[in-house]
This record gives structure tokens, sequence and C-alpha cells, in this order.
């Protein structure tokens, strides 16, 4: 597993466009190099804005969009079209203004239809299509995913892993139902950290002075089961992208002055 490294941007806004590009190029590599690319794509507020700063890129058409697999890292497990459930929200941001092909698109499952109320028969409905996109070349039964997006929440969540929560516990599942989550809505799916740590980069996003304490925490070393970040590494990169007010906890020696 790779050691973190830590990018500090002004302000959110330039993080957002900074990563942007960054994705772009890293897909636009992959592609080059091994005909697809695949993403896992995180919900909340940063994320979000990486999606938008994407859209809103001109450099956005040098992706293929056909050739791209997309993935979640964890969803809110709410009826299909909610406008809080993660996939709703990308689609908003970037995913319906550019021509992905629909059968490398993979939302996590919605609450009702098939699964009804049933979150851990989805949580398995979606590690069994992860295993059967996953190769002999791949680390078990998810693929090497090229870039794994993550936000981080103020209580250093990442995905639907919660500090403490049975979730950030699991060693074996690829993909869990969450219940109870302290974040609503209390029922969600989540990749675990077995399945992050799958991911050739692993990228944490964080803006904003209420994320300050949670990145100072996860960056500290602390056991995982208490800072659920702190364990999301790339097999790779793990690299944390950051705004000016998120980074105002870290100790200097953690990223290089020159970088803010
Ligand atoms: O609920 C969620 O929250 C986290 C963090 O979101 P943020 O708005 O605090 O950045 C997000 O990464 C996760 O995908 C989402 O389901």
């Amino acid at each position: 597993m790779s050691t973190p490294q830590v990018v500090v941007h002004r302000d959110k806004e330039l993080m957002a466009r900074a990563a942007a590009a960054r994705l772009i190029t890293k897909i636009v590599d992959a592609q080059a190099a091994r005909g697809v690319a695949s993403v896992v794509l995180t919900g909340g507020r940063n994320g979000n804005g990486l999606l938008a700063a994407l859209a809103e890129s001109p450099a956005r058409d040098a992706v293929d969009w056909s050739r791209l697999d997309l993935w979640w890292g964890d969803e809110r497990f709410l009826p299909e079209g909610d406008p809080e459930r993660n996939v709703t929200q990308a689609r908003t941001a970037l995913l319906d203004a550019v021509p992905v092909d629909p059968r490398r698109v993979h939302p996590m499952p919605a609450a009702g239809a098939a699964y009804g109320s049933d979150a851990d028969a989805a949580a398995a409905a979606y590690a069994g299509e992860l295993a059967a996109s996953a190769g002999p070349e791949d680390h078990g039964d998810v693929p090497t995913f090229d870039v794994l997006l993550l936000g981080v929440g103020p209580d250093t969540h990442v995905a639907s892993l919660f500090p403490e929560h049975p979730g950030v516990r699991e060693t074996e599942r690829t993909v869990v139902g969450v219940h109870g989550a302290p974040k609503p809505p209390p029922t969600r799916i989540s990749l675990t950290l077995p399945a992050i740590r799958a991911a050739r980069e692993v990228w944490l996003l964080a803006a904003g002075e209420d994320k300050a304490g949670a990145v100072a925490v996860a960056l500290s070393a602390p056991g995982e089961v208490q800072a659920p970040a702190s364990g999301a590494r790339g097999r790779a990169r793990t690299l944390w992208l950051l705004d000016r007010a998120a980074a105002v906890k870290l100790p200097p020696q953690l990223y290089p002055p020159a970088s803010a």
C-alpha cells in the first residue's frame, strides 16, 4: 500500500478544477495504456464539485467516454431517481452531459424494485457485479480501478464507512449494507476497505474548515476503525487533495509549502 501524499490548493474551486484536470489526464493515460479506464465515483460536495469542474473543462473532450467504466464507492439506499442518491447527483453534475456508454455505468442498486428495503441483498448483488468484471490480472473479486475517488466526512468517514461501525471492520466482503449511519440517510451501501485498497490510485478530497480536524486526525496514523479515511490507500498512490482551509491543522512537514 502507498504512503499518502498531500497537495494543497488555494480554495475549493481551484481544488476541484485541478482535480478534474488531473483526472482527465489519468483517464486518457489509462485508455492509452490499457484501452479502457475505470473510475470509482464518490458522492458529497467535493466529489460533485470535481464532476462539475470536469463538465466545464474544454479538455473533457480528450476522454473517450465510451471506454470508461464508472463505479460508485457508496450509495444512499433510496429509490431510483431520488435527488439524494449519489448517482442522481453525478448524472446532474456530469454524466448527462457526456457520451458515456450506459453498459459501462454501474450505479449501486436503488431501494425498491428488485431489492425492496434489503440493503444487504443489494450490496451482495453489487459485489457480484464487481466480481464478474474482475479478471485474472486483478487482485481478488474487484477490478483494479485506475482511480477511486473519496470524499472525507468531518468525522473521517469515507464512502459509507463510519468510525467504529461494522462496515469499517469488514475484511472479507467487498460491498456491505450499512444500517444506522450517523449521517442521513441511515441505510446505505458501501465498498469496504479491502475493495477500496484494490484501486491503483485512491484520491481523497476535502475542502473547508469543517474538514480540517478530520484531515489532521486521518493523516496522523490512527487506527482505521476510529478514522476510516486513514485506511483508504491505493496500491500505487494515495493522494489527498485539499484546500487551504482543510489543511490548516496539518503539520507543515506533511506537504511542501510551495503546493499551497
Ligand atoms: O454521505 C456522503 O458523504 C461523504 C462526504 O461528503 P461531503 O459532502 O462531506 O464531502 C461522501 O463522500 C459520500 O459519498 C456520501 O455518500
